[in-house]
């Protein structure tokens, strides 16, 4: 089980932890450990090389491994401040993050909160004061383009020069690139899915983009026509193109079913905001306020309004039709 804390620096440089995960209730931070550091939004395949590192580094040392990340993701935190409209872009929730670290067998997740006093700090200040001194690191594990520090001055090279004279060596894993050369990035995954092609956003994630919310309510329609959908909220999650897709979700009760989603505007019903509904196959009683993650899995068509409401029914069932023979 993962061990996940939540660590906030003070103004004087002390340290508050909070445990995030049952398995980490009543424990100590870990004394020494080698440790991946990054923001991993997606966990996608280069991440994972990253931190695979940083596991193989804890085995030879016969230390506990550990990945060190930001809530709020930095970029949030500043876009937050700048007072600008804010894009989402997020791939994952904390939540899922935190699963998919559990899932490659990391031992630790270190969750720094990004406030006015952590992005404050220098580079260096950073690796003194968090990295040597509260965390007490052996081997810090990082990609090429990782940056950090105020104003984002400090490289994984800079990084590599201070464990030289802070005591704690250091790995710095090259841009990983998939078998035909593709590199595999966030942003690689953002365009795929921008583009309606959650094939690709998969195969660089290493496993599909899925959106994690909880069930609210709608205006009731989709009952009636035969085709109740669950809608949950983007919140910080990057948009992925309007349209209908073949689906995956996980139901609260562990429960996995096939399901088809829409999401857009619902031009054929007048809808001015965005929605992301799912209709799940199997599925016969209600599930409000209920968590459930709904994975992408194929792009079938684009949103579309509809002459008719019957014309809009007619195609949805052709939808799930087309959704159930994939699973099929
Ligand atoms: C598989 C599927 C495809 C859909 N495609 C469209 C579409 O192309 N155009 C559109 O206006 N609405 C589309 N919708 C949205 C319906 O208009 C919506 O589900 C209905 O209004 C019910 O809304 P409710 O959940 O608020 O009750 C689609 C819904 C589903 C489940
Ligand atoms: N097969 C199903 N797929 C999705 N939701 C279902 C299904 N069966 C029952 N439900 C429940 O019905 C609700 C959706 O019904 P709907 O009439 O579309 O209402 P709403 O407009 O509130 O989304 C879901 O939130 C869920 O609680």
């Amino acid at each position: 089980m993962l061990k996940a804390f939540s660590l906030a620096v003070d103004a004087d440089g002390s340290l508050r932890t909070t445990a995030l995960t049952a398995a980490a209730e009543g424990l100590p931070l870990p004394v020494r450990t080698s440790a991946a550091l990054g923001s991993f939004d997606g966990v996608h395949r280069g991440h994972q090389r990253v931190i695979e590192n940083a596991i193989a580094a804890a085995r030879r040392l016969g230390e506990a491994s550990a990945v060190i990340c930001f809530d709020p993701h930095p970029q949030t935190y500043f876009l937050s401040r700048s007072g600008d409209a804010v894009t989402p872009f997020r791939l994952m929730s904390l939540a899922q993050q935190l699963r998919a670290f559990e899932a490659l067998g990391v031992d630790y997740a270190l969750v720094l909160r990004f406030d006015e006093h952590l992005s404050a700090l220098t580079a260096e200040a950073f690796t003194r004061i968090i990295l040597r001194d509260h965390l007490h690191l052996s081997h810090v594990s990082c990609g090429f383009d990782f940056r950090f520090g105020a104003k984002g001055t400090g490289t994984a090279e800079a990084l590599a020069g201070f464990g030289a004279e802070m005591d704690f060596t250091t790995f710095i894993t090259a841009c990983q690139s998939d078998e035909t050369g593709h590199k595999l990035s966030s942003s690689a995954v953002r365009d795929a899915l921008d583009s309606g092609n959650p094939q690709l956003a998969g195969h660089v994630l290493g496993r599909a983009q899925a959106f994690e919310g909880v069930v609210t309510r709608g205006d009731q329609i989709g009952r009636q026509i035969g085709f109740p959908t669950a809608n949950i909220e983007l919140g910080d999650y990057l948009r992925p193109k309007y349209g209908v897709y073949v689906t995956r979700t996980h139901l609260a009760d562990g429960r996995v079913l096939g399901s088809v989603t829409n999401f857009g505007k619902r031009p054929t019903v007048g809808g001015l905001s965005e929605r992301f509904e799912t209709h799940i196959f199997g599925l016969d009683h209600e599930i409000y306020d209920q968590t459930i993650e709904v994975e992408l899995l194929h792009y079938i068509r684009p949103e579309q309004k509809f002459p008719s409401f019957d014309a809009l029914k007619e195609q949805i069932a052709k939808d799930a039709e087309t959704a159930k023979a994939y699973f099929a």
